[in-house]
């Protein structure tokens, strides 16, 4: 059966509350947005990570998403509030080529296993590829070991997991969405990363499909600068 995409989608657009260690604001006004993606095998937490993320609470009785599942939230990020978009994408295969389509264009992702299932840990080359194939080969990935919880029934040791992480050259972090370990640090890492690389002229948010734009405080910043600083690159120290 193939539905609609647009069925797929469910919101968790919540108001943008100030303070808290991310420093969200009521406004919706943000000096960038990022597009987010959250992949990884089925049943490894990507829908409670993102939950306690936005919600700041764990996802009683989560059940398999269909489809994808959509999130977003503005982060203080260095001085800067950055507004992530984020996509939850199903780690069940009947739904890849629907999720597939979410990718075009995403700067970041969170790459999810579960640290007690190595099933889930032998699938991340697979997601690493489609990731960098399919939503940009400049991609920003944190890997996380999800379930931090279970340490007693772990399959997954820290060590090989920063390993895979070195040899593909991305972040590393364990976490845990039932008591929020690491879950809001993750998304931060991931943005902190992507700022750095838009400073250094590494990622230009004008490049089509960069899944980066200049929000409203970032413009005005630039129009109230003078002539000769308006260069998109310095509105990020
Ligand atoms: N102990 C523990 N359980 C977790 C954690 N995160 C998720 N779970 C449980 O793992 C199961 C799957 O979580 P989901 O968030 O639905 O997994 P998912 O990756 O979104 O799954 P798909 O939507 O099928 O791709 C649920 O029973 C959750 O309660 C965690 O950090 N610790």
């Amino acid at each position: 059966m193939i539905l609609p995409v647009r069925h797929f989608v469910v919101g968790y657009l919540l108001p943008h509350r100030e303070g808290g260690a991310a420093g969200t604001k009521m406004s919706e006004s943000y000096d960038f947005l990022f597009k987010f993606l959250v992949i990884g095998a089925a049943g490894t937490g990507k829908s409670c990570i993102l939950h306690q993320f936005i919600e700041s609470k764990f996802k009683q009785d989560s059940s398999h998403t269909i489809g994808v599942e959509f999130g977003s939230k503005v982060v203080n990020v260095g001085g800067k509030s950055v507004k992530l978009q984020i996509w939850d994408t199903a780690g069940q295969e009947r739904f890849r080529s629907v999720t597939r389509s979410y990718y075009r264009g995403a700067a970041g992702a969170l790459l999810v296993y579960d640290i007690t299932s190595r099933e889930t840990y032998n699938q991340l080359t697979n997601w690493l590829t489609d990731a960098r194939t399919l939503a940009s080969p400049n991609i920003v990935i944190i890997l996380c070991g999800n379930k931090k919880d279970l340490d007693a029934d772990r399959e997954v040791t820290f060590l090989e997991a920063s390993r895979f992480a070195q040899e593909n050259e991305i972040m590393f972090l364990e976490t845990s969405a039932l008591t929020g370990e690491n879950v809001e640090e993750a998304f931060l890492k991931c943005s902190r990363s992507i700022l750095t690389k838009i400073e250094s002229g590494e990622l230009d948010p004008d490049r089509m499909g960069s899944g980066i734009q200049y929000g409203d405080a970032s413009l005005r910043r630039i129009t109230r600068q003078p002539q000769q600083q308006r260069n998109p690159h310095c509105t990020c120290g």
